[in-house]
């Protein structure tokens, strides 16, 4: 077996969590799993687990053990892991130890937080394993050069986090991580549905509405302007249909919208002045799965008046610059860390 098909990368996210194995085989899953509650042993992970959450009696539950891109719950959090590592290598025995391991984690962790991490991928005995900061590592799945001197200016808007970054010489120049992302439009959407429908909707119907009529400007317009939900209705008890227009959703979202931009222009105050040229020339780079949202690169283009470009798959930008770091590592390992 070739050396570089046992280097694994891992992308543990608040929403979705991101595997590779050496160069082509990856494995995307929801970042879940079901417990049996006596044992704790694992019932199912990502979209198995998913499937289950909010259906469960007491024999089993459905624990999400990111918070915020960071581990709440390391048993879990290993569990899944090495469940999912499985799924992505069956062929290896759990027992043989792989070549490199490489995971991501957010700029702002404490030490404390990193443990947690180290411990959840110390499990697989690697040869050698690594850490690499989100944004350094998003900024090279964007192919961008992170060593030389010139600033490049990261947003990775993910589900509970979001990460703003100045990076120059292949180190963080500026930095500010916010709690607000994918998941936080989510909680406006059911918040809004409470309050101006009087309903409460699941998790599910939120995330489902996000993506087929959010938008956070009224100058970009889903597809369809109206969608009709079902949720609880609070008085009756009784399941009740409303249909929302999207105009509903830009009301719902502006406030979390309005914080992403302003930690945006936050962390552009801070940049140095040499590098603020670098980003006049060059503009911003928005990455994260909650850069997805309708508007959002255009609300940001409009208040920050620099170009702003999205990646072309958010979703997997950090998995993709770890997997080009690890396999050139010589160019890169300067910014990898145990
Ligand atoms: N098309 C879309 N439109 C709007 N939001 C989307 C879309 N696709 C995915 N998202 C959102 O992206 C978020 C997940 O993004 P991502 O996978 O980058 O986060 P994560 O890595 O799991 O979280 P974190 O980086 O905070 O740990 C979710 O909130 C999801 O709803």
């Amino acid at each position: 077996m070739k050396k570089e098909k046992s280097n694994i990368t891992i992308d543990l996210g608040n929403n979705n969590t991101i595997l590779t194995q050496g160069l082509s085989n990856m494995l995307t899953a929801p970042s879940v799993i079901a417990l049996e509650s006596k044992t704790q042993s694992c019932r199912g992970v990502g979209r198995a687990a998913l499937d289950m959450e909010g259906k469960v009696n007491g024999k089993l539950k459905i624990v999400r053990p990111l918070k915020t891109g960071v581990i709440a719950d390391l048993d879990a959090a290993s569990k899944m892991l090495k469940e999912l590592i499985k799924t992505l290598y069956p062929e290896k025995s759990f027992l043989t130890s792989y070549n490199e391991i490489i995971a991501a984690v957010p700029y702002g962790t404490t030490e404390v937080e990193r443990r947690a991490l180290r411990v959840a991928i110390g499990q697989f005995k690697a040869r050698r394993n690594w850490l690499i900061y989100e944004p350094l590592a998003a900024a090279i799945g964007m192919q961008l050069d992170v060593s030389e001197p010139e600033g490049k200016f990261i947003i990775d808007i993910g589900g509970g986090l979001t990460e703003i970054a100045l990076i120059s010489l292949s180190g963080i120049v500026s930095y500010t991580a916010l709690r607000v992302g994918g998941d936080s439009f989510n909680a406006d959407i059911k918040q809004y549905m409470e309050r101006h429908h009087l309903i409460t909707i699941s998790d599910k119907t939120a995330e489902d509405l996000k993506l087929n009529m959010g938008t956070v400007s009224l100058s970009v317009a889903p597809p369809h302007e109206s969608y009709i939900i079902v949720g609880k209705d609070h008085l009756t008890g009784i399941p009740k249909r409303v249909e929302i227009h999207y105009r509903e959703l830009v009301a719902a979202f502006s406030q979390s919208a309005s914080k992403i931009v302003e930690a945006v222009i936050r962390t552009l105050e801070i940049c140095p002045p040499e590098l603020s040229g670098d980003i006049y020339y060059q503009g911003v780079y928005l990455t994260g799965g909650g850069a997805l949202l309708r508007g959002l690169r255009e609300i940001l283009e409009n208040n920050i008046k620099l170009e702003v470009h999205l990646d072309e798959d958010p979703l997997s930008t950090v998995s993709r610059g770890m997997r080009i770091a690890l396999a050139s590592s010589k160019a890169y390992k300067g910014m990898f860390f145990k």
